[in-house]
């Protein structure tokens, strides 16, 4: 068997630096030391050895507002690889009525030409006999033990209170996590109308539309659903101080709550919106929408705190054509931005070179975190003897500016266009594969395999122990007064 051996650099994991060379064999690690001899040797000095990013958040190819999302598994992975990212998370979305088995078999048909490892996070935008039966299915068969709850979109892809807490009970009893987007839905759809009847019809309204206090409420209402039912919960695209807060406060009682910041909201602001070109605007609507320096500020204090977990992009990219289907109506503009390839550059140059994170902290919250949340560590998002070689060479001195016309994506502009990034890929490994060589691309389509994640992690089963100790129980008495005849 062929070996590829990674030289001379510093290996970076979640909790640790040291000097070793990385030995890879069959598309796994297989040895950790010095002076490491192999077929292949890729040149690492000056550089550092880290787990590949995991994204847990895209949607590729996704139907989505009356189009599909531009970049596929293919071009969606392609741009992941190029920026270090080695595993995206997509979410297999059922249409109404549509079975969850169904659904998969969808994302399954769509997945196969992916250039790295993938999984899926299972969506329920439904409520019925058949979802609740499938959900065991879903999670004992597929390996996919992450269900998403969309808490807005109202009339399109929002479930009601009665649902989550029906779908987060069977959640609890099947050894699953929750996800929500967390947005009052009811109330986003009553500041549309309201804000299209009086002419706010530009992207700009879109932010008007979703203040911080729809999602710090429906973020609160899905961590007291999820407490109430056991489970734990990942709120996803956190973006404000207010859902921050909450999530803060519950981690502080001891609830099993996590949060996902965006690298959008972590570095753009909702000045975007106020361009005088729409397309600049419209551009950038996605939800919840950027917001100012405050709530920036609250989610990098978040990741240097641990209120915050990790890092994604919710990669949901649409053209500058599909975008235009909301002239005149903003609520009609597709909702979503790119991010996969820029997420680990932007940052680092925001948040290790300007000292808000260290490097470990840096790998915890864009790969290792994930990889133990998700029940896939050390497969994923580990440098030990036995993961999977998905490993990028990352050089901190290697700079470019961000512009779409040399960018993965597929999608004819980058919402960070113009931004400069120093600290890039010298090396992306999947699986063992070299798909980033150098600023070369080398990915091979179909590449990428499915990554099963086995529901009843550690912390369902400690949540679960904690709840079964602490739960409801009749007082047993003694001397019951007898009821008057
Ligand atoms: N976030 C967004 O605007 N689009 C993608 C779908 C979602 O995650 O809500
Ligand atoms: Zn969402
Ligand atoms: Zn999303």
């Amino acid at each position: 068997m062929s070996s590829t051996v990674i030289k001379g650099g510093t290996i970076v994991t979640g909790d640790l630096s040291y000097a070793a060379d990385v030995r890879i064999e069959g598309g796994r690690i297989t040895e950790i030391g010095p002076n490491l001899s192999g077929d292949t040797v890729l040149d690492a000095t000056g550089a550092y050895v880290m787990p590949g990013g995991i994204d847990p958040h895209t949607h590729l190819e996704m139907p989505f507002m009356g189009t599909y999302s531009a970049d596929d598994f293919e071009s969606g992975t392609r741009a992941a690889l190029s920026g270090g990212t080695t595993m995206v998370v997509d979410f297999a979305l059922p249409s109404p009525g549509q079975g969850l088995l169904d659904a998969l078999q969808m994302w399954d048909n769509k997945a196969g030409r992916a250039n790295c490892d993938y999984s899926y996070h299972m969506a329920v935008t439904w409520w019925g006999e058949q979802v609740f039966d499938e959900m065991k299915t879903v999670i004992e068969d597929r390996g996919i033990n992450t269900f998403k709850h969309f808490m807005a979109y109202k009339g399109a892809l929002m479930v009601n209170d009665d649902e989550l807490f029906a779908s987060f009970n069977r959640l609890a009893e099947l050894g699953g996590i929750a996800m929500v987007h967390a947005e009052n839905g009811d109330v986003v759809a009553e500041l549309t109308a309201k804000l299209l009847a009086e002419g706010n019809t530009g992207p700009e309204a879109h932010a008007y539309s979703r203040p911080a206090q729809v999602e710090g409420e429906a973020t609160n209402r899905a961590i007291m659903i999820a407490d109430m039912a056991g489970v734990p919960l990942y709120v996803v695209h956190v973006s404000s101080e207010d859902a921050h807060e909450a999530i803060r406060r519950a981690r502080s009682l001891g609830k099993r709550v996590w949060g996902e910041p965006l690298i959008q909201h972590l570095t753009l602001d909702e000045s975007e919106y106020f361009h005088p070109d729409w397309d600049h605007a419209a551009r950038r609507v996605m939800s919840p929408p950027f917001r100012n320096k405050k709530h920036q500020d609250s989610l990098w204090a978040g990741l240097m705190s641990g209120s915050l977990s990790v890092v994604a992009t919710d990669h949901c990219a649409f053209t500058t054509e599909q975008k235009r289907y909301g002239i005149g109506d903003f609520s009609k503009i597709p909702n979503g931005t790119g991010g996969l390839e820029d997420r680990m550059p932007m940052l680092w140059t925001h948040g290790v070179a300007t000292g808000r994170i260290t490097p470990n902290e840096f790998v915890a919250i864009t790969s290792t975190n994930i990889a133990k949340i998700l029940n896939c560590y050390p497969k994923k998002g580990a440098i030990l003897v036995g993961a999977d070689a998905d490993i990028v060479v990352w050089d901190p001195t290697k700079e470019k500016t961000i512009t779409a016309g040399s960018q993965q994506s597929a999608i004819d502009y980058n919402v960070f266009e113009g931004h400069k990034v120093k600290g890039l890929p010298r090396f992306t490994l999947t699986r063992g594969h070299v798909a980033v060589h150098d600023g070369e691309i080398r990915t091979q389509e179909g590449h990428g395999q499915f990554v099963k994640r086995p529901g009843n992690g550690t912390v369902n089963r400690a949540l679960s122990t904690w709840k079964d100790l602490t739960a409801p129980r009749p007082v047993e008495r003694t001397g019951i007064p007898a009821t008057g005849v």
